[in-house]
């Protein structure tokens, strides 16, 4: 398999190539050629696979001749070992067709540790047997640095260097990061919020004094191995609902629409999927952009929903290139427009082939609690601010007789203020989390500028030898 650049200027690399470089040089993002399918009696035949099985059925024809089956198994089995749910990624009925998939059974209790636990084992795996050392830069609204985090934390070859918005992340979510004391976690609060800090990542990548010097790789979901992760638990749902003879629906908590993406690589890929509803909290530049194509970029509004708080949001930009005819200058063009002005219109084409798959709803405060609410008094479930965007989104929907899944992406003691302001229940953080309050944290505190945070990186990091 080979990926090649939303840009179209950077060179086309495998598997192995794209996912330690992370970002392509030409600042766009790495897809595959092609899309690979699956028959409907392959799709059929997953039913019954344990998690980890089922990953290496969905990701083997994207890693290519990188890895060979059985190395790609052991690392799955090694990933999804550590997750503390025996099916991994666990479906929960709320009611005749509204489920949940609950994503947040890894280390640090998000969904982003079922990507990034493999994330890690792949970078080990690739660096075996080289000189070469990784320096990771990354930016997290929360969620992301902490999985990254636990995912390298002392791993030989690899130095991340994490960037939080200042005041912008809850407690949980920063102590989970900055408690973390192993010499190669370098943990960043930054004055601005997370699209700056996104913004400042690709900057550095495009700075040569660092990307010179520094073997710089990703670990946010500009990283294709992050997505390629993703689609797995699409397949693992929709095939205990009934797929692929019946067709399942999504509801998908956005921001930078990293997770709905790879729901959208799984219906390329075969899956029949009825409909992918972008939820998103009132930072809401993806649902405007999808009901008239208006992707212009407003001030981020701090919510209950910080990982979400997100205005730019990444990989819209392969959605983009794929439904634009995958034609490198012209995205090109489109993202330097949109880096311009901070605002764009999708083209017909772009807008016309959304139109098949995906809806999108923009959820308010109000609405958000009101679902917490439901699922604990009608079902007895507690769910986490961000889970309850996608589910109020979900309730919105009219799909007779198709089963609505909506991704759990984080479990509520992560957010325990707002979900006791919402539901009166205090969740508890699992015993697995530990004594995170009692913990020492480390971290520093930058202007959100390149001077300032790559001076830092450039005095931290050690370059690749
Ligand atoms: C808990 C939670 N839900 C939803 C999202 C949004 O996911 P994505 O950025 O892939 O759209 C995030 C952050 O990415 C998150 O941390
Ligand atoms: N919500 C995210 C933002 C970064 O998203 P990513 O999926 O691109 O890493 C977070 O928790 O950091």
């Amino acid at each position: 398999m080979r990926y090649v650049s939303t840009r179209g200027a950077a060179p086309v690399l495998d598997f192995r190539g794209a996912t330690l470089a992370g970002l392509a040089s030409d600042g766009g993002l790495y897809v595959p050629e092609t899309w690979p399918t699956l028959s409907t009696d392959e799709i059929a035949a997953l039913a019954g696979l344990s998690y980890a099985d089922t990953a290496v059925r969905i990701m083997l024809p994207f890693v290519g001749d990188c890895l060979t089956e059985d190395e790609l198994r052991g690392l799955c089995h090694a990933a999804y070992g550590r997750f503390s749910h025996v099916a991994v990624t666990p479906l929960v009925q709320l009611d005749h067709d509204q489920w949940l998939l609950e994503l947040f059974h890894g280390p640090t209790l998000a969904f982003k540790d079922v990507a990034l636990q493999l994330l890690g084992l792949l970078f080990e795996r690739f660096l075996t047997g080289t000189d070469k050392r990784l320096t990771i830069i990354g930016a997290t609204s929360g969620d992301t640095g902490s999985a990254a985090i636990d995912a390298v934390a002392g791993r030989e070859g690899v130095d991340i260097f994490m960037l939080h918005p200042v005041g912008r992340v809850s407690e949980v979510q920063r102590r989970q990061m900055t408690t973390v004391l192993a010499p190669n976690v370098h943990n960043i609060a930054i004055e601005g919020d997370f699209d700056t800090a996104q913004a400042l990542v690709k900057t550095m990548f495009a700075t040569p004094a660092l990307a010179d010097t520094f073997a710089l790789s990703a670990v946010n979901s500009i990283n294709w191995a992050r997505l390629m992760a993703q689609v797995v638990y699409y397949f693992y749902a929709a095939v205990r609902l009934g797929g692929p003879g019946k067709p399942v629906a999504f509801s998908v908590p956005t921001g930078n629409f990293g997770d709905v993406f790879a729901g959208y690589v799984a219906s390329r890929m075969g899956l029949p999927i009825a409909k992918l509803v972008v939820a998103t909290n009132v930072n809401d530049i993806l649902h405007r952009a999808l009901t008239n194509g208006d992707y212009s970029r407003g001030l981020v509004e701090q919510t209950a929903t910080p990982s979400m708080d997100i205005q730019v949001s990444s990989n819209f930009e392969r959605l983009l290139f794929d439904l634009g005819g995958r034609d490198g200058k012209a995205q090109a063009a489109q993202m330097a427009g949109f880096d311009a002005d901070g605002a764009m219109r999708l083209t017909n084409a772009q807008q016309q082939g959304a139109a098949g798959l995906f809806g999108s709803e923009r959820v308010d405060g109000d609405d958000m609690a009101m679902a917490m609410r439901w699922a604990h008094e009608k079902a007895g479930e507690i769910v986490d601010p961000h889970t309850a965007i996608g589910l109020a989104a979900a309730r919105r929907q009219s799909l007779p007789d198709v089963p609505i899944v909506t991704l759990a992406t984080a479990h509520p003691a992560k957010f325990v203020d707002a979900v006791e302001r919402a539901t009166g229940a205090r969740p508890t953080l699992p015993a697995r989390v530990g004594d995170l309050f009692e913990r020492e944290e480390r971290y520093v505190t930058l202007p959100a500028t390149l001077a300032a945070v790559g001076d830092y990186v450039a005095a931290h990091a050690r370059p690749s030898r």
